[in-house]
């Protein structure tokens, strides 16, 4: 198991949404922690809170209970731009449907990563080339979205979302658009991502065709983490060992 200091620290979250008869707990008191180096995956069923806790640990959201530490920081008090700053400087965010610039090219879409973070001119161009080759789309820097197949969209988003150098990449359900062959490059791209770079790249999935590439399996049911499954280090098999199983059965 490894043994890095979380660069992520949620403890305790609760998250209430909504109003009067509305009102909905959506996340119950979770504690989750992301080390650098891995690849996490959150996976539960639909209306489970994996998207109420993926904006609360990205500081979109701020919790109704709980603390969170982001690199050292912790959020509590911070007002909306000092969390837009910390955002700014360690999260990077990949999300289901791209959300590319259609009236950008792929290299001006990784760009403006660093563009909104102040770096601008040739070393910030140089950077976002640099990104797009490292992610396999050296030959497509200049096509648009509209040009782009969705497997390679995705790539552009990645490669936005690393550009940046975060410590932290958050993922929305990335594979959910992608075929078979797209989805598994992309998994296979944020695994180097985190192994690689020595980066915490944490997914919210349904897909089981990402369980392959996950260092780390979080189930979240009814607002409540309720299991965890790791791969034990150094074995490179695609497959995950139940720890939690394994704990119970040695209890
Ligand atoms: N703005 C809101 N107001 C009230 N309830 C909300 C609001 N947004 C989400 N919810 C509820 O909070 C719960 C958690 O929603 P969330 O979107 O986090 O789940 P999810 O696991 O991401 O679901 P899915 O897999 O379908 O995207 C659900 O019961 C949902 O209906």
């Amino acid at each position: 198991m490894t043994t890095s200091k979380p660069v992520l620290e949620a403890k305790g979250i609760v998250k209430e949404l909504g109003r009067g008869a509305g009102k909905v707990v959506a996340v119950k008191g979770v504690d989750l922690s992301l080390v650098p180096g891995e690849l996490t995956l959150l996976m539960g069923p639909s209306g489970s809170g994996k998207t109420t806790l993926l904006s609360i640990l990205g500081c979109i959201m701020t919790p109704t209970e709980g603390s969170l530490t982001v690199a050292g920081t912790n959020t509590e008090g911070l007002s909306a731009e000092q969390l837009a700053e910390l955002r700014r400087a360690h999260i990077g965010f990949i999300f289901q449907s791209y959300n590319l610039f259609p009236t950008l090219s792929a290299l001006e879409n990784v760009r403006i990563a660093l563009d909104v973070r102040g770096q601008k001119g040739y070393k910030a161009a140089a950077r976002s080339e640099d990104v797009l080759r490292e992610v396999g789309l050296g030959a497509r820097l200049m096509n648009y979205p509209g040009n782009l197949s969705g497997g390679e969209q995705q790539r552009v988003a990645v490669a936005r979302a690393i550009v940046s150098s975060p410590s932290i990449v958050l993922a929305d359900e990335p594979t959910a658009a992608l075929d078979s062959e797209n989805g598994h490059a992309v998994m296979e791209l944020l695994a180097r991502i985190a192994h690689e770079q020595n980066r915490s790249v944490l997914a919210v999935t349904h897909d089981p065709r990402t369980l392959g590439y996950a260092d780390r399996v979080v189930k979240i049911e009814d607002g409540l983490i309720v299991g965890e499954e790791r791969r034990p280090q150094g074995l490179d098999a695609p497959e995950i060992t139940d720890l939690t199983k394994r704990r119970k059965a040695h209890a």
